[in-house]
């Protein structure tokens, strides 16, 4: 049996303690810059723009597969933006798509609007969302693309802060950090805390130095950049596009900037097993992308593994108490948390304290089950009815094919 002698074990536990400091002060230094980027940042008006036909157009996107109670309210947003000229290109990925008849009777009673209803997607694509958004986008007509998925609810001050913020020439494209609208319901509210609190705690910071941090939620892009790395549906071979198209606009030196108004997602059939499969989908797809940063940085940054680790460190070099430094440091996590949720929010929440100590808890549990189900099956991705395979580095193939095929 191998012997590891006591000096060495004195080295192991050192630098296993040493560590525990760095991470947690690289933790708390991200944590700080991101609460300083939201409140510098979000909800700051900084548009000036005169609302005239100088304004640059804007193409739309919206793929659409399946209905949900919310969907109207989210498509009505876009057809009533006060905005000079944008199309409304709306994609659905076969012709039975029940998003179809909501489309028709939203193009009858807004006759006015330039909107367009694309059916059957484009062959040979595996991104399923891509494979739905390639013909929309060949036929987007303006300079200006806004990727607006079917959870998202638009709004005048939205597309007027990502019109104001993609205008530089060293710009090519405007995010807007996920987040959710108010609804009633634990899930709701640990999604909420999700986006407002654990997601916000990084998405801000990565963003504020300079490092490439951007979801496919809700973006608005120049088309003429996006083509000149490849254009959107080259990374249609990618179930992460929005990941590999940002870095490779990036890596190009162009600049992406975050919105000051976050996503609203906006649907109603939230639960805890939707959240918790959607965690899973998007970690396994980070855990293709960057395994290092995901699989180890991630999971040792979350709340719970990094209070028990540093209050073993303050143990071993100060004989302090665990508990009272673990307690110190989850009281004070839930209370940055809180206030960051709260900037996020700009304005009250639905739910009382109580109600954010039990789902707050509660989610950050979920993480550990979230962390496990990724980690035992990294590489199969479940989305929109179908299973896919994620090759290390990002490329997928279809394995699923029992709904209609893609390609
Ligand atoms: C010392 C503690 C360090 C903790 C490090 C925590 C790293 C967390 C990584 C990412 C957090 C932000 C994630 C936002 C996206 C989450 C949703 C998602 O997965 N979306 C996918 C599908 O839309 C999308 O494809 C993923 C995009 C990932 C972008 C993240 C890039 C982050 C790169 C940051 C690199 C700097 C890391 C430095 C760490 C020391
Ligand atoms: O099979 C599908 C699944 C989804 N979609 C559409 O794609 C959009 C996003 O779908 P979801 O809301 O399920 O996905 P998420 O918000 O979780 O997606 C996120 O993760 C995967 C990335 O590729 C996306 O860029 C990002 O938005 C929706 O508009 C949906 O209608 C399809 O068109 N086909």
């Amino acid at each position: 049996m191998y012997y590891i002698d006591a000096q060495t074990q004195d080295y192991i536990l050192f630098f296993l303690g040493v560590l525990a400091f760095v991470i947690y002060g690289m933790s708390m230094f991200f944590i700080m810059v991101s609460h300083f980027g939201v409140f510098c940042h979000f909800y700051k008006k900084t548009n000036s723009l005169v609302l005239d036909d100088s304004l640059p157009g804007v193409s739309i996107i919206k793929p659409l597969m399946g209905i949900d109670p919310l969907l109207q309210e989210n498509l009505e947003s876009h057809f009533t933006l006060n905005y000079p000229k944008f199309e409304l290109l709306l994609c659905v990925p076969d012709d039975q798509d029940p998003a179809i008849k909501l489309v028709l009777h939203l193009k009858e009673k807004y006759p006015d609007v330039d909107c367009k209803l694309f059916t059957g997607g484009k062959k040979g694509i595996i991104n399923p969302m891509v494979y739905n958004m390639a013909p929309g986008y060949e036929n987007a007509k303006y300079k200006y693309v806004w990727i607006s998925t079917s959870r998202i609810k638009a709004s005048t001050d939205i597309i007027l802060d990502l019109v104001n913020k993609l205008q530089p020439p060293n710009v090519a494209l405007v995010h807007q950090m996920p987040f959710t609208t108010d609804a009633k319901g634990f899930a709701a509210t640990v999604e909420k805390i999700y986006f407002g609190c654990c997601l916000a705690r990084y998405y801000v910071a990565f963003n504020m130095l300079g490092q490439c941090c951007a979801t496919g939620m809700s973006y608005m892009f120049k088309k003429a950049m996006l083509d000149e790395v490849n254009g959107l549906i080259y990374y249609g071979k990618y179930l992460a596009e929005d990941y590999f198209l940002t870095s490779a606009l990036h890596e190009k030196g162009h600049k992406l900037v975050v919105s000051a108004i976050p996503a609203q997602q906006n649907v109603a059939a939230s639960s805890v097993k939707a959240y918790k499969d959607r965690m899973v989908r998007w970690l396994r797809l980070r855990l293709n992308m960057m395994p290092i940063v995901s699989g180890i940085l991630e999971p040792l940054g979350d709340v719970f593994p990094l209070g028990i680790w540093i209050g073993w460190s303050f143990y071993h070099f100060f004989g302090i108490s665990p508990y009272y430094v673990f307690t110190f440091h989850v009281v004070s996590m839930i209370l940055l948390d809180y206030i960051q949720l709260r900037m996020v929010q700009n304005g009250p929440v639905l739910f009382s304290f109580a109600e954010f100590l039990a789902a707050w808890f509660f989610r950050e549990l979920l993480t550990i089950i979230v962390y496990i189900e990724a980690i035992l099956q990294p590489r199969t991705i479940e989305w929109g009815g179908r299973t896919y395979l994620v090759k290390y580095g990002g490329l997928t193939t279809i394995v699923d094919r029992s709904k209609k095929a893609l390609s």
